[in-house]
């Protein structure tokens, strides 16, 4: 291609990250400290300069947005009984964390223990782990020194960081109908939780937020905004990373040394002398590894993709957390069906946001939230409940116009899986994504056991007074086939992908990254960012992988100076 732009003139970039989401914002800002190392971040999407992103209630109006979402869509599952769902990405400086639900949750410890244990690294044990959770954290709770919840004893601040760049917020608003439920799960058995990130989440509480003042606080804010005036980072938006440039390194293995982009209407090509971080999420960065002939060889072939490295995991193992939306009709509740479906109610909602940066404007979609167990034979909290005061038919679409809650529950540890593989050797085409949900046995019983569960929560006394009504999925419904059936219709995915360039083993030859994140077979070449999970955390999946970014950047820098 001998119109092909090379960057920059007087050489190359000491690193190239792929990607500015909520890994890639993280990584930027570590690998930028040092002056000496001239780091590009790339993102395909625009700046973060969209009201809505900032807003938090403005994820009704991202989700769906050509401007701040990829518009990806799933195959259609027959799990879902045939439906493909919207399967939302962040497009955008700050990827996903511009668009999400601003949930703080680092699921339970062991999960990582389980890491350390899958890729024999003890680096990813939860002891291991906390200190690469706390290091960017800024919890409001130790704004004054010791948390005064807990009387001002140590152990919140054993477990918490204060002073880091990620803020961390108690939500601004209180909805009744919530508080209800709360005292509903308790009469049901689940404790109260006033903190869901101690290692272990059982009980019900309300999530806190990635907020700050009432707005919403991205990787963007957080990372790049304290480093974008170092002469020494360089950040292109619009930036599309088609593939890789790989030449023959200097051991006789494959060196990733670049990568070809399409910006500003034409094709380039950028060099980097160190590495190369694939931040591009579970979904991007398994498809520019297929692009660049690093994956399945039967796949790459089937494309006409010359296979550089046969790495048979690539856009394997997805896994995701499925939300089965139960609803119910209540009276005498305020809900947000309400307030928003009447001009009144959405005046009020604007005044108090603009006056106080409180009320419904400044709402993450899911306040309330429960880790409970499915069954009595569960060691672990298996499930999580995001109670919500509204319902629709999913995000992105309108509310509902009558007075409505929805008690969203996920299996936290699915075993069904699924994959992200390439539609063609076009880096335009979206990849196909099938996750496979309800694929297995437990998986479905699990469902099953939920609803019922749910259906246990909300009949107890406490909300008696709202008298709920089982709209979805209906209380005709009652045999485990129906119920399996039923949650195929109404659930959705609560936006988890991982998985897709699982780190393991050397022996496992489905491992796509070795424990400290370098491709397998390719050198100056790591995956960094919420794909390369082994297994999903029990939890949402955006602390996790910052405290992944923190980690790696930690082993990128050691590595530059070894
Ligand atoms: C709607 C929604 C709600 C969610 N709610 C929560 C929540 O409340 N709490 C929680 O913990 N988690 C939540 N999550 C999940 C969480 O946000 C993600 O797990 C996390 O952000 C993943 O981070 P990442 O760095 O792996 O990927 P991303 O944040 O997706 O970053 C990837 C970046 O790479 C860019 N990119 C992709 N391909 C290319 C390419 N070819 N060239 C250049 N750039 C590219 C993308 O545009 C994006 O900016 C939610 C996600 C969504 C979508």
């Amino acid at each position: 291609m001998t119109s092909r732009a090379s960057y920059p003139a007087d050489g190359s970039f000491d690193y190239i990250i792929v990607g500015g989401g909520s890994a890639g914002c993280l990584l930027a800002n570590r690998l930028s400290r040092d002056p000496a190392m001239r780091v590009l971040l790339l993102e395909a999407g625009r700046k973060d300069d969209y009201p809505w992103i900032h807003v938090p209630v403005g994820y009704l109006y991202c989700i769906g947005n050509p401007r701040t979402d990829w518009l990806f869509k799933t195959e259609p599952d027959a799990g879902l009984n045939g439906r493909s769902l919207r399967y939302p990405r962040g497009k955008t400086l700050g990827g996903c964390s511009s668009i999400n639900g601003m949930i703080y949750m680092r699921g339970q410890a062991r999960d990582f223990d389980g890491w350390a244990a899958t890729t024999g690294d003890d680096a990813w044990s939860w002891q291991n782990c906390l200190p690469d959770f706390k290091a960017h954290e800024d919890h409001y709770r130790l704004d004054n020194g010791a948390d005064p919840k807990t009387g001002g004893n140590s152990r919140f601040s054993d477990m918490h960081g204060h002073g880091g760049e990620w803020r961390i917020e108690k939500q601004r608003l209180k909805w009744d109908i919530l508080e209800t439920f709360a005292e509903a799960a308790v009469e049901a058995g689940i404790p109260r939780s006033d903190d869901f990130n101690s290692g272990d989440n059982e009980g019900v509480g309300y999530f806190e937020v990635n907020q700050r003042s009432g707005w919403r606080w991205n990787t963007s804010k957080a990372f790049l905004r304290p480093a974008k005036n170092r002469p020494n980072l360089t950040i292109w938006t619009q930036s599309h990373v088609e593939r890789l440039i790989l030449e023959a390194g200097a051991s006789g293995r494959k060196r990733c040394t670049g990568v070809i982009l399409h910006r500003q209407g034409r094709t380039a090509e950028v060099r980097a002398s160190k590495e190369v971080i694939l931040s591009a999420g579970a979904i991007g960065s398994p498809q520019i590894l297929q692009l660049s002939g690093i994956g399945p060889a039967g796949l790459l072939k089937r494309h006409g993709i010359e296979v550089a490295h046969d790495l048979p995991g690539v856009g394997e193992n997805l896994q995701d957390h499925l939300q089965i939306r139960a609803v119910f009709k209540v009276a005498n509740a305020k809900t947000l069906n309400t307030l928003a479906n009447s001009l009144f109610g959405k005046a009020m909602i604007g005044l108090e946001y603009a006056l106080k940066r409180s009320g419904p404007m400044s709402m993450s979609p899911s306040q309330l939230g429960a880790f409970t167990r499915s069954d009595d034979g569960q060691a672990h909290a298996n499930l999580e409940y995001h109670v919500q005061p509204l319902s629709l038919d999913a995000f992105g679409e309108p509310l509902h116009n009558v007075p409505a809650f929805t008690a969203s529950v996920c299996n936290l540890n699915p075993t069904s899986v699924g994959s992200v593989r390439i539609r063609s050797s076009k880096a335009s085409d979206a990849p196909v994504i099938a996750p496979n949900y309800l694929s297995t046995e437990e998986d479905r019983r699990i469902a099953a056991e939920s609803l019922r569960q749910v259906r246990r929560i909300v009949s107890q006394p406490a909300l008696a007074k709202y008298q709920p009504q089982e709209w979805k999925p209906g209380l005709q419904f009652q045999s485990d086939e129906e119920l399996t059936r039923l949650a195929g219709d109404i659930a959705n995915t609560i936006f988890h992908p991982v998985g897709t360039t699982k780190m393991g083993r050397d022996d496992d030859p489905m491992a796509v990254v070795d424990s400290r994140l370098r491709v397998r077979g390719i050198e100056g070449l790591r995956v960094v960012d919420a794909g390369i999970m082994p297994k999903i955390t029990s939890g949402n999946t955006n602390a996790p992988t910052l405290m992944i970014a923190e980690k790696a950047a930690g082993w990128i820098v050691a590595d530059a100076r070894a």
